[in-house]
């Protein structure tokens, strides 16, 4: 059954002094693929982070499964848990000595107090699992520092699945692999939706991806410009009011 996993009514989220998302309502379902599209400094990863809580908004109500997240971003744990986040850029001192699975098994580790000891081998299959679902069971006892940029997407990845999750957002998240990683990452992404009902909202400048692979679209430039199916979302129309007539007619005629 579908259930709605995130609503967002009316939200403006500031950057500055300046609206960089303005009065934006939608809402997800369980089990389908949105891609947020738009032209650069448009917004999207203002609204991304407004959802995850790390930016504050100035107006609008956001709720993740029905609970409302609080203007300073506050989520009950069990909640937050079952969101996962795949940023554009991993950005920790990658000096830190810790291998792949130490981090994936992060992703695991229930949010607020427990023992060390608990659930030891439960941890222990889930985090084998998650890395060889991404094709990384090889990455295991790798450090993370000694990671290529496609290896890092992979863990992140079983970072992610680690664990049952809700919702997963992704920025632009199969930049950096390579055309056969990529294809089974989008796999991967329609098994989550389709066998574990996941919600998944995506960055992505990639029109034809967001063709093939999404339910539904956002087209945000600032405001919410359109949204629907990519067959409506991303008409010719849509797009010149997007992006500028030039781009759609570009885009249409190859
Ligand atoms: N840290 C920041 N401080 C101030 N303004 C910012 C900051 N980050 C982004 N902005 C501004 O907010 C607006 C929206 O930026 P945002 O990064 O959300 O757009 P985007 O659609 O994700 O862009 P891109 O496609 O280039 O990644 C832009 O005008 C940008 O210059």
């Amino acid at each position: 059954m579908k259930e709605i996993v995130l609503s967002v009514k009316e939200l403006t989220v500031y950057r500055e002094s300046y609206a960089a998302v303005q009065d934006v309502s939608f809402s997800l379902e369980s089990g389908t693929d949105t891609s947020i599209v738009g032209p650069n400094g448009g917004g999207k990863t203002t609204l991304v982070q407004a959802i995850l809580g790390i930016l504050p908004r100035h107006s609008g109500e956001i709720f993740i499964l029905g609970q409302p997240l609080t203007r300073k971003g506050f989520l009950p744990s069990r909640l937050r848990q079952q969101i996962a986040y795949l940023p554009q850029n991993f950005l920790v001192d990658r000096r830190i000595p810790m291998t792949v699975d130490e981090l994936v098994g992060l992703g695991w580790d229930r949010l607020g107090f427990q023992l060390p000891w608990a659930n030891r081998k439960k941890r222990d299959r889930a985090v084998r699992d998650a890395l060889a679902r991404v094709n990384g069971s090889h990455l295991r006892t790798k450090l993370i520092g000694g990671l290529s940029g496609g290896e890092t997407k992979r863990m992140l990845l079983a970072y992610c699945l680690v664990y049952p999750r809700r919702l997963l957002i992704l920025d632009e998240a199969p930049a950096g692999l390579d055309i056969r990683a990529e294809s089974e990452f989008y796999q991967l992404l329609y098994q989550l939706k389709q066998e574990q009902n996941w919600a998944i909202l995506q960055i992505s400048h990639d029109l034809d991806m967001v063709r093939q692979h999404c339910d539904r679209v956002l087209c945000i430039n600032r405001t919410l410009r359109c949204q629907g199916t990519p067959e409506v979302a991303l008409s010719p129309d849509s797009l010149s009011a997007l992006y500028g007539t030039e781009f759609a007619r570009y885009h249409h005629s190859h």
